[in-house]
């Protein structure tokens, strides 16, 4: 479509536009825009890799609008202005929707909205207009049909005439009923509009492991939604747990008397929230002036925070149907909604230098240090730019004016520098050759993005591992924080993981804020970790990849932690959950010797490394001797306390489906245990309700 010399040459070109302060040859300015911004449609709604800011893009299609209402004799129909976007790949067949999906026209605050709702009410003939007022779900956009109760067809906005059939990923998200009975009030077709959001937790535990596996992580939930809607592998959809919104009613076709609800927009959402689908019923208010709703919408954004998705805004439309229909549409949008849109968190900072701190698997990671910038009331001044290629990819220098995000809870991101802003004083950023700890030269393994200390006594790391070790979800020594931890390290008096637990007392005594009350109390914390269950323990030890409940699928498996030193990379993947990576990683670090001779020390001074809920350790009581695995997606419980309730009564937990298995308790979307189980026959297998009754018997 543009080959790399045309972004370039179109990115430029942008900047020249957003930096014009006067219009000397309008029709030339007009087709610059018009190129721009289709180039930046393109690259947003097509690639979902934007180039410019939303602020950027809204003053270049402000720009455009405002130069062809000044010379209207230069507005064609292809204008940008016309239409609603450019948003087709060549991914999914195209659909032609049964009404044209619009957008929304913007306002940014209370004269505006005051403006919208003087012409709303001359274009009703009233001055008697009731709002409706929803969230303005940040996501993307879709579109779905349903014939005779059934969904048939889902599809994305596309350019708003024609989209993307996306039916098969639509149905992988759990809130879109498969069917509905909307034959009981004799619609038959029926076209109903929605946002698929990714909830903020999901968004931030998909990037966490992006960013593990070396990868840069995704610029906002908007991006994550809309990326995902058109991924070709169905199975990857359903794993990123997209939920939908709808809130729009666009076509039916009606027998019979039509419902009561089916005459406004409140009514018609309440009307598919009863028969079973996700729309803002508790979100939504209705207002009988616009000054109640400027009030709503205040207090709103200070609240924006509080949900678990993006919101961007509100919407607000006028709620009565009839009314919406004499007050009709433009191209673009609909007279009679408007969207209010929240203040951008976005801000721009100066990015003054690049650190490389290095974790406790020796990953060197460049960060960020920037002017403090406040973003939606959190002060800014460190941000993680991942990895080399993050840096190179978005051309960062030290010096540049950078643009910063910061979506919702989600870590701030630096979307971009402002080139156009260098004045020849930035200079590039320059990647270590050696650790910056320890002074050994790191390695890149092929097919990776992170730089690497691989020296295994690199003082960061070893600092780093012993924090890990003692932290709150592991071995959860309290006051054995991050500062004690490097004050110990370096006065030499703990130097590795099992040093914690030789510590000469005398050593410390007299330092400042090591009391007799504190010491004791960390003596007292040392030795009550020793009895930590083995789950912690591995997850303690750091092992790459490695995370809790990773730890606790490996703890689950042994009836002590050495039995893993003969477990082979093959045993390993038949575990739940386990991918080659894993089973790679797990296998390298019981192979080694300095991690066997680590296990050796913390056994010596009366660490825990045995499963004692399992085996011949195990607790006595009705399940004595049953044996218990969980799968799929539980919803009345989390597994790891099923876990627990089972091995209190004496069960025991297996690490796959085996002759040796009593019980497999499934869950939503069970998979391959589930199918082996059936096949083996041997298995009792049981609903999360029946594994309660049991359990509670
Ligand atoms: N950075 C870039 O290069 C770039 C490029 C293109 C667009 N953009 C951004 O996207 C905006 C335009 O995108 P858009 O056309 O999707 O418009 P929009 O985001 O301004 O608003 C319209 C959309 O809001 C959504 N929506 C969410 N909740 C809704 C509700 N309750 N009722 C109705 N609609 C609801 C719908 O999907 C609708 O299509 C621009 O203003 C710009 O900020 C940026
Ligand atoms: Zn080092």
């Amino acid at each position: 479509m543009y080959t790399k010399q045309d972004e370039q040459q179109l990115y430029k070109q942008a900047k020249d536009l957003l930096a014009l302060t006067a219009v000397n040859d309008p029709a030339a300015t007009i087709d610059q825009l018009k190129t721009i911004i289709n180039f930046a449609d393109w690259k947003y709604y097509v690639q979902d890799e934007p180039v410019l800011a939303d602020i950027e893009y809204d003053q270049l299609f402000k720009q455009l609008k405002h130069l062809e209402g000044a010379f209207p004799e230069l507005l064609t129909e292809d204008s940008p202005t016309q239409r609603i976007a450019q948003g087709i790949s060549e991914r999914f067949p195209t659909v032609a929707h049964l009404v044209p999906m619009l957008s929304l026209d913007n306002t940014y605050n209370a004269d505006d909205l005051s403006d919208w709702d003087r012409r709303c009410r001359e274009l009703a003939g009233t001055d008697k207009i009731e709002y409706c007022v929803e969230p303005k779900y940040d996501g993307a956009s879709i579109s779905l049909i349903y014939e005779n109760g059934k969904l048939v067809r889902g599809a994305t906005r596309g350019d708003g005439v024609m989209g993307e059939e996306i039916t098969t990923n639509i149905r992988q998200i759990k809130s879109i009923p498969l069917a509905a009975d909307f034959l009981k009030d004799g619609v038959g077709q029926i076209e109903i509009r929605g946002e698929v959001v990714i909830h903020k937790e999901t968004f931030a535990a998909f990037n966490q492991q992006r960013t593990a596996e070396g990868l840069a992580p995704l610029a906002n939930p908007r991006n994550a939604a809309s990326g995902t809607l058109r991924m070709l592998d169905p199975e990857e959809v359903r794993k990123r747990r997209l939920s939908a919104v709808l809130y729009h009613i666009s076509y039916y076709t009606q027998q019979g008397e039509k419902p009561e609800a089916l005459n406004t927009h409140f009514g018609s959402l309440q009307w598919l929230y009863s028969l079973g689908f996700p729309t803002p019923v508790k979100e939504m208010k209705r207002f009988g002036s616009i000054d109640e709703v400027i009030e709503f919408c205040h207090a709103f954004e200070e609240r924006r925070d509080d949900l678990p998705y993006e919101v961007d805004g509100l919407v607000i439309k006028v709620n009565s149907f009839d009314m919406q229909d004499k007050m009709g549409m433009t191209t673009h949008h609909p007279r009679w909604a408007v969207a209010f849109k929240f203040k951008a968190r976005q801000a721009t900072s100066k990015l003054r230098r690049v650190e490389f701190q290095v974790g406790r698997t020796g990953s060197v990671t460049p960060v960020a240090k920037i002017d403090p910038v406040p973003i939606g009331g959190v002060t800014v001044s460190s941000i993680s730019l991942f990895n080399e290629d993050v840096v190179r990819e978005k051309d960062l220098h030290i010096g540049d004016t950078v643009l910063v995000e910061r979506a919702g809870d989600v870590i701030p991101y630096i979307v971009k520098p402002l080139a156009e802003l260098r004045d020849g004083t930035e200079t590039e950023i320059e990647f270590p050759k050696n650790c910056p700890v320890c002074g050994e030269a790191l390695e890149k393994p092929q097919g990776e993005a992170v730089w690497r200390c691989i020296n295994i006594s690199c003082p960061a790391q070893v600092v780093e591992r012993i924090m890990h070790f003692a932290s709150k979800d592991a071995m959860d020594i309290r006051s054995l924080g991050g500062a004690n931890v490097l004050r110990f390290y370096e006065n030499k008096i703990v130097t590795d993981i099992p040093g914690i637990y030789h510590i000469n007392w005398d050593e410390v005594k007299g330092w400042e804020g090591f009391g007799a009350k504190s010491v004791s109390n960390l003596k007292q914390a040392i030795e009550n970790s020793k009895q930590q269950p083995l789950n912690r323990l591995i997850y303690g030890l750091g092992i790459r990849h490695v995370g809790e409940t990773m730890a606790k699928t490996l703890a689950n498996a042994v009836g002590h932690i050495k039995e893993l030193y003969d477990w082979t990379e093959e045993q390993l993947i038949a575990l739940e959950d386990v991918g080659p990576k894993v089973a790679a990683s797990v296998a390298h670090f019981f192979h080694a010797h300095e991690n066997r001779h680590m296990l050796d020390l913390l056994e010596k001074e009366g660490v825990n490394l045995a499963n004692q809920l399992k085996g011949h350790a195990g607790v006595e009581g009705e399940l004595s001797g049953k044996t218990f695995l969980f799968t799929g997606t539980l919803s009345h419980f989390k597994r790891s306390d099923a876990e627990v309730m089972v091995e209190a009564k004496g069960g025991a937990i297996l690490g796959g489906v085996s002759s040796k298995l009593n019980y497999l308790v499934v869950g939503e979307d069970a998979g391959s245990k589930l199918e082996k189980a059936k096949k083996l026959g041997t298995v009792n297998i049981l609903t999360e309700e029946e594994f309660l009754a049991l359990i509670q018997s």
